[in-house]
């Protein structure tokens, strides 16, 4: 499904960012196969996909550190290989790797970088540490730093100049949970301010708190986007319920296998609790097919003698919609 068109609302003057077709290469190997997508100003756009799906690489092309293969892309409208020096000024990198000098203090780092940064004037640096809460490590040497405040002095140093649009590439990998949240916290208030962000996460749960709209690649290609609910609309609606049984006692009494319902076999998991059993309804199911499946199943259960423990239908999840994806084309 390479090639699909991910439009942004809006058009024209709007975007921050076009791909059309973009094909890139190194060497022999076609990293990225012909994907196209659009990010309207102001909005948070996420790249997710698999290791080596090829995130990295279109950060790259649209940030100007590599010269685009076949295809079209813009950023603001202009080239971002040749017109980089007019791009520059006004985005902000976060790097997988930004590669710190060790012996210099935090705030020695800031300093050196504000002092290379193209429009330095818009942000003092203990605005820019105390905005990602490192303004009591400014003393201290990087190599001295966790990697989770590494990464936040990544974060600190990608927003210095206060850029319109920043390219944000894994921001909270090596976080725990509070840091993450505070850098969650970080983006969304940058957003308010009107940047646009671009972003790569391997956390769903990043996605859907952050995201306007995403896109999931796999090996090159998006194969799918849109909001997070258009996105998660097409899992399909899943019903699970508990037996209160061991694996061998429900192989034992179901001899014969667990029922399918509507077609659908069950995915079950034993565990020491018990043995979990779900289905999941196909793409766009409504309400009334959920329904249906449930009533089926109790009169399964009721047939059989067996109690349904936690009998629900819940919603899919991002997290089923990737797994599908990454399913499908395996
Ligand atoms: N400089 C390079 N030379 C050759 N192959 C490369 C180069 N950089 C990346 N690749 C390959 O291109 C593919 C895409 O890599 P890329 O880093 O863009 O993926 P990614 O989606 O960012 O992955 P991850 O989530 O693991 O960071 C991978 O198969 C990778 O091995």
């Amino acid at each position: 499904m390479s090639g699909l068109l991910v439009e942004a609302p809006g058009s024209g003057q709007d975007l921050a960012i076009e791909v059309g077709g973009l094909h890139q290469r190194y060497g022999n190997f076609e990293a990225v196969r012909g994907i196209s997508f659009t990010v309207q100003r102001g909005e948070l756009f996420a790249l997710l996909g698999t290791n080596g799906a090829g995130k990295t690489t279109t950060m790259e092309v649209l940030e100007g550190f590599t010269r685009p293969g076949d295809g079209h892309v813009r950023v603001f409208g202009l080239d971002p290989w040749k017109d980089r020096r007019k791009i520059r000024p006004r985005i902000g990198i976060l790097h997988q790797d930004a590669g710190f000098l060790g012996d210099l203090t935090v705030q020695e780092t800031v300093t050196l970088w504000r002092g290379m940064s193209a429009d330095a004037g818009r942000a003092t640096i203990d605005n820019a540490l105390a905005l990602v809460g490192l303004e009591s490590k400014a003393k201290v040497k990087v190599r001295q730093l966790s990697g989770g405040q590494k990464r936040r002095l990544d974060l600190a140093l990608a927003v210095l100049s206060r850029p319109d649009l920043l390219f944000l590439d894994e921001p909270t990998t090596g976080m725990d949970p509070e840091a993450r949240f505070a850098t969650w916290k970080v983006i969304q208030d940058l957003k308010a301010q009107g940047a646009t962000v671009l972003l790569t996460t391997h956390y769903l749960e990043e996605a859907e708190r952050l995201a306007d709209r995403l896109a999931i690649m796999h090996e090159g290609s998006i194969h799918t986007y849109g909001t997070v609910d258009e996105v998660v609309s097409g899992a399909g609606d899943q019903v699970a319920f508990r037996l209160p049984m061991s694996a061998a006692q429900a192989k034992e009494r179901f001899a014969e296998g667990l029922p399918f319902v509507q077609g659908i076999a069950p995915i079950v998991t034993y565990t020491a609790g018990g043995t979990q059993v779900v289905y999941t309804l196909s793409e766009g199911s409504e309400a009334a097919r959920a329904q249906a499946a449930v009533r089926s199943l109790l009169a399964w259960a009721d047939g059989v003698g067996v109690t349904l423990e936690r009998l629900e239908i819940r919603r899919g999840t991002l997290e089923d919609v990737f797994m599908r994806v990454v399913g499908e084309v395996r």
